[in-house]
């Protein structure tokens, strides 16, 4: 029978010598230490960094952080481990559980029979990857010789429990985390979904095969809270490739949701989550993230935090009808009925914390119903979605783009997906290459590409979420001014501007993860500069 108390638990190590570190900073608790000497040693160089921000708390936010000092943008405020990680619990991507890797076709662990990328991978036996679940895994290895035996929505939560046995601190850490169990009960979708995808399957294919006493709270209750901890709290790992996991970090899921962050995040290849603030942060200013799609309007961001996260935004983007000057959701007016002339206003939602506010018009007195506005962009949204897969020819999208554009602002988000799409195929579709723009072309190419990145500007302001677009938009601008410049339209200014849009896409671009579109175009923009000192 499986003894899951042998299963070893991790040490810190001193931030001095590497050594077995029992103590920890008072102040942030970040920094690990092996005696009171190594911490009076470091502190010289620590005290600078320490205690970025303290926890509050209220009614309406729970728990949240609070700059405990001015923060500058380069600065780390957090360096931490994730206390569990995985495969996604909801439509996860089959990974070799050892290193999240794909899997090979045929090789598995020679315990548990689940795909692996080798057999002698070493995160196989090791207890922080697979080695803890392999044990429980090894409990059903039937199950792993059918086809479809392999359910990776369970590994995570698997994890979780199994932290209880292997690492009490860490096990109270996940197990107090906010589930919104009262917003999630029996008769809800979301209770179905994961009895059927997570929790009955656990219990009936593994769990109940367990050694009475095993796991002490494995019940379904307990399951079930952590899916909703893993849904309110969980952050999106991309692994590299397609691969995307999801972690659990001991501090920073007290960092409070806003429409326009002011924090922003990556991972190492080992998964530590390093927070810095991407813009200027005052002492007393609340630490965000954000915890939906930044390029969406503020009705689809709102609906998607109250569905997922249980809250309704209130953040100042929300409660700015034109979601801070960008008209990002706004319609175009078409006046009132029987009117000829457009009036030349915007339709807007008229009190965007209202969930199903009419849309008036901010010149004239024209208003739309709350439905009539959300279905005229559901419409548009599913032409738009065909548009981008399909990549049809730049006159296509510019066809597109035009009637678009008689019915939104030319801001709205619809608009500036099809933009940036054009933006990336003007200059490189076939008969469209930079060589064969107009001029009136190159000049459309630069004029939207400073458009839209003045919009990410107010919504991203340190490209926190917003990199890659960001990121694309500056090396196609880069690219359009080279063209003017080598069309004999010299100018010091730009190449000079040219120059600062490539390093500025690096620079970006740096914390990307390995073989991602990201990390591709870094490598490619990396070139250009080199090119781009030499001429
Ligand atoms: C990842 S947790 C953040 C930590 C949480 N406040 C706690 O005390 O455990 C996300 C939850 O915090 C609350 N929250 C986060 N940002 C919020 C905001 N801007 N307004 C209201 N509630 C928010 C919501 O209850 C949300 O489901």
């Amino acid at each position: 029978m499986v003894n899951l108390t042998e299963i070893t638990d991790e040490s810190t190590i001193c931030i001095v010598c590497k050594s077995y570190a029992p103590h920890s900073c008072g102040g942030c608790k970040q920094v690990h230490y092996c005696n009171k000497l190594h911490q009076k040693e470091h502190w010289k160089q620590h005290k600078s960094e320490c205690r970025a921000f303290e926890v509050k708390s209220n009614e309406e936010v729970g728990r949240y952080l609070v700059a405990s000092r001015d923060l500058n943008g380069g600065e780390k405020i957090l360096v931490e481990n994730p206390v569990a990680f995985g495969p996604k619990h909801v439509d996860p991507t089959p990974v070799c559980l050892g290193c999240y890797k794909p899997p090979h076709s045929v090789a598995r662990c020679l315990k548990c029979f689940w795909p692996v990328c080798d057999p002698k991978c070493p995160g196989l036996t090791d207890p922080n990857h697979h080695g803890a679940e392999c044990l429980v895994l090894s409990l059903n290895r039937c199950l792993a010789l059918q086809p479809s035996g392999f359910r990776y929505e369970i590994i995570t939560p698997l994890r979780c429990l199994l932290l209880q046995k292997r690492n009490k601190k860490k096990w109270q850490q996940i197990i107090n985390m906010e589930a919104h169990t009262n917003k999630r009960g029996v008769s809800t979708d979301v209770y179905k979904f994961f009895e059927e995808r997570v929790v009955s399957h656990l219990t009936d294919q593994y769990l109940s095969k367990l050694e009475e006493g095993a796991l002490p709270h494995c019940s379904k209750d307990v399951i079930h809270r952590i899916c909703g901890i893993l849904d309110v709290n969980g952050v999106e790992i991309m692994a590299g490739g397609d691969i995307e996991l999801i972690a659990l970090y001991p501090t920073m899921y007290l960092m409070e949701h806003n429409c326009v962050p002011n924090t922003a995040y990556y991972f190492d290849p080992d998964f530590r989550v390093v927070v810095k603030p991407s813009i200027k942060i005052s002492k007393g200013e609340h630490l965000s993230t954000t915890y939906t799609h930044v390029l969406w309007g503020t009705d689809n961001r709102r609906e998607h935090l109250k569905e997922n996260k249980y809250f309704s935004c209130k953040c100042t983007r929300c409660k700015d009808r034109t979601e801070l000057g960008t008209y990002i959701s706004a319609l175009k007016c078409h006046g009132l009925p029987g009117q000829s002339e457009f009036c030349g206003g915007w339709q807007l939602p008229e009190d965007p914390l209202h969930e199903k506010s009419n849309w008036t018009c901010d010149k004239c007195s024209a208003t739309l119903s709350y439905d009539e506005a959300k279905n005229l962009v559901n419409m548009l949204a599913m032409e738009v979605e065909k548009i981008v897969q399909d990549r049809p020819s730049v006159e296509k999208i510019i066809e597109f783009l035009n009637k678009l554009e008689q019915l939104l602002h030319p801001h709205h988000f619809h608009c500036y997906e099809v933009k940036h799409l054009l933006i990336q195929l003007y200059g490189h579709q076939d008969g469209f290459s930079h060589n064969d723009l107009t001029m009136e072309q190159i000049n459309q190419k630069i004029d939207i590409c400073r458009d839209l990145l003045s919009i990410n500007k107010i919504l991203d302001p340190g490209y926190s979420r917003l990199s890659l677009y960001t990121a694309v938009l500056m090396y196609e601008l880069h690219l359009a001014l080279t063209e003017l410049q080598s069309r004999g339209k010299q100018s010091d200014n730009l190449t000079d501007e040219a120059k600062q849009l490539v390093e500025e896409t690096i620079k970006i671009l740096e914390h990307e993860p390995a073989n991602s579109p990201g990390s591709e175009l870094r490598t490619i923009a990396i070139i250009s500069l080199d090119k781009l000192k030499k001429v």
